[in-house]
């Protein structure tokens, strides 16, 4: 760190990590468009969003692998947007190991401490800390082409950790192995994060992964960060529509707005009154058009007819285990078919493909965004 580089003044509550306005653009392009992120310490922040939409680039600005175009990062309170990568005390997994094949484990793992002169004796110790940490006691003489996937991601995980970084950062740590396994790594990693307290930076394009394990998520596309909030609340009040259709299984259905009262509207589905956030409806004039974002378990299918619902025709179920997936078509309500979320066999007998059903939304937890491309 340069003699006098600025400390943020709230020493006590100081983020972790924090990126004021970052940009960064490759050629013409922008990659990064003022990303604005206070990473408390100890939290587990995950980076969601699609293929291209800069996930990697902020995970590689904040690890000092690429220079940023403007804006500020401060680690633990310093600046350290001149400082270099090998200087900002990083711990960091990549999605395909990046294990050096001619070394074994042990010597992988203490890589960092030898860098840094650690003598051996404290080497030797801490290795063996690290590998009991991530299970792989007794693997320490292996070559990592003696490893298996999961075995080769715990010891770059526990290289990473060894060097005790003031913040770990993962990069799609977990996409090269298959689902079980993938499964299992994920609850490991959580429980040593936990255990350990570290602040991390967890990127994935999977929502399911960063539901699961976050403490908070960062969705990003475009090159911009769209919502940062806990799991829940990504799901439950997307901030907008692009967040809403990428977390989780959403239905789009035709709507228009009616009264407005300080934060919340009502909105009408087929001449049926629901409540919603009025915030992201703020431009939008009393009357228009707008659409309604419905989860699939927040529609129940009741009779026919039955007061309170609206009619559609069950197109196909799929049997998913734990739960049915029901299609409804309903085309004054939406140009898609409908999903229906319902637990148990029993649905796919009670609603028989073909058969008119009555559609019933839940209250809580709609949404609603103006019509797509509608200058509101
Ligand atoms: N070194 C580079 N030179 C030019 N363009 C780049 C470079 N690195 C990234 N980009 C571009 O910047 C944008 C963001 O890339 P980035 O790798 O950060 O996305 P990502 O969200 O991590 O995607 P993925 O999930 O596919 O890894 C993309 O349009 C990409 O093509």
């Amino acid at each position: 760190m340069p003699a006098g580089s600025p400390v943020i003044e709230d020493a006590p509550r100081r983020a972790a990590v924090q990126l004021d306005g970052v940009t960064k653009k490759f050629g013409g392009s922008v990659a990064l468009h003022e990303a604005w992120l206070k990473i408390p310490s100890g939290e587990f922040m995950t980076l969601l969003g699609p293929s291209g939409c800069g996930k990697t680039t902020l995970l590689n600005l904040v690890a000092g692998f690429l220079d940023t175009d403007g804006g500020e990062i401060f680690i633990d309170g310093t600046l350290v947007t001149e400082t270099p990568a090998h200087k900002r005390e990083i711990g960091i997994v990549f999605q395909n190991y990046a294990l050096f094949p001619h070394m074994d484990v042990a010597k992988n793992i203490g890589y960092g401490l030898r860098m840094r002169g650690v003598p051996k004796a404290e080497i030797a110790r801490r290795v063996e800390q690290a590998l009991a940490l991530v299970k792989l006691t007794g693997y320490a003489d292996r070559r990592p082409r003696q490893l298996s996937g999961g075995q080769q991601q715990r010891v770059a995980l526990a290289r990473a950790l060894v060097i005790r970084p003031k913040v770990l950062l993962l990069d799609e740590p977990f996409s090269a192995l298959d689902k079980n396994l993938r499964g299992s790594m994920q609850v490991e990693l959580k429980e040593i994060q936990r255990e350990l307290g570290v602040t991390t930076i967890f990127v994935t394009h999977d929502q399911g992964e960063a539901l699961s394990m976050s403490d908070r998520i960062a969705v990003m596309s475009a090159g911009r960060i769209r919502q940062i909030a806990t799991p829940d609340e990504i799901y439950r009040r997307p901030a907008d529509r692009f967040v809403a259709s990428f977390v989780g299984d959403v239905n789009v259905l035709k709507a228009r707005l009616g009264s407005r009262q300080s934060s919340e509207a009502v909105a009408t589905v087929g001449g049926i009154p629901v409540i919603v956030p009025a915030g992201p409806l703020n431009d939008v004039a009393s009357g228009a058009a707008i659409d309604l974002f419905v989860r699939p378990e927040h529609i129940q299918l009741a009779p026919a007819g039955e007061a309170g619902t609206l009619r559609g025709t069950v197109s196909t179920h799929i049997f998913q285990g734990g739960h049915v997936d029901v299609y409804v078509e309903a085309p004054a309500l939406s140009r898609d078919r409908i999903l229906v979320r319902l637990p148990g066999v029993d649905a796919i007998t009670r609603w028989p493909v073909g058969g008119q059903v009555g559609l019933r939304f839940g209250t809580t937890d709609l949404t609603a965004f103006p019509v797509e491309g509608d200058p509101a």
